[in-house]
């Protein structure tokens, strides 16, 4: 097959199923961890409550097969998952405010773990620029451009203001960056070939409200 096709493949595979096989990587990694060789859908499904067919047809997009009755060797599913999920190419990233949010995701090591380096932040605030958090340097905002040139960087992630988030957007987008993990609750716009990803701790929080809430009129 050529790349071209290849390219084109993983292109279909369905958001959630993307969304869920980093799950099925952490969990096979903790059985990994209790010394576990192998394991089957059927394991991973009692593990993390989901349906074993689910699994199987999750695992059927990536490039690995299962031995009867025995499983997935678990070394082989984490190399592949990994592998596959583009969390063993660093992807290295710029983010922008190094408030609460964008210090705590400075401070988190496992971003590393699922290929994402923040390689340098950026701010206004006097008392940040210039100074460093978790080794990450902070820079002013002015001189975005110009770190653009000296770091091999295609990912912007944005903990500004809501305020200013499509400013920044702009100025990210017009300095190369070619994917936006976007934490502010604003729906910025992007050209087309530009990559968004909205994140929301707030919207779990609803459904886990809503969830409890349920439960407890039952
Ligand atoms: N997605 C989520 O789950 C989630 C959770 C918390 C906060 N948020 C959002 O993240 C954003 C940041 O929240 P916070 O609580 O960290 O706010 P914060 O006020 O603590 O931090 C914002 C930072 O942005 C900086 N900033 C201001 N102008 C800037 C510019 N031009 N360039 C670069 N940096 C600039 C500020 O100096 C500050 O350090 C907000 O939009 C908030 O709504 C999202």
């Amino acid at each position: 097959m050529n790349s071209q096709l290849q390219k084109k493949d993983s292109t279909k595979v369905p958001e959630p199923t993307l969304r869920r096989l980093p799950w099925y990587l952490s969990n096979v990694k903790l059985l990994r961890k209790r010394g576990e060789r192998f394991v089957s859908s059927t394991q991973i499904s009692k593990e993390i409550n989901i349906d074993a067919s689910q699994i199987a047809k999750d695992l059927s997009y990536v490039n690995i097969s299962g031995r009867t009755r025995v499983g997935y060797e678990i070394d082989t599913l984490i190399a592949v998952l990994e592998d596959f999920l583009g969390f063993t190419n660093i992807h290295k990233a710029f983010l922008f405010g190094v408030g609460s949010l964008g210090g705590a995701l400075l401070r988190d090591s496992g971003l590393n773990h699922f290929g994402l380096e923040i390689v340098a932040a950026f701010d206004v605030n006097p008392d940040l620029v210039g100074t460093a958090l978790n080794g990450i340097p902070i820079y002013h905002s002015d001189d975005f451009e110009e770190k653009m040139q000296a770091y091999d960087v295609n990912i912007g992630v944005l903990t500004v203001p809501i305020e200013i988030a499509q400013k920044i957007t702009d100025t990210m987008v017009a300095g190369g960056i070619k994917a936006v993990w976007n934490f502010t609750p604003f729906r910025i716009r992007v050209p087309e070939d530009i990559v968004v990803q909205n994140t929301s701790l707030y919207a779990h929080l609803a459904v886990m409200f809503n969830r409890l809430n349920f439960n407890e009129i039952r």
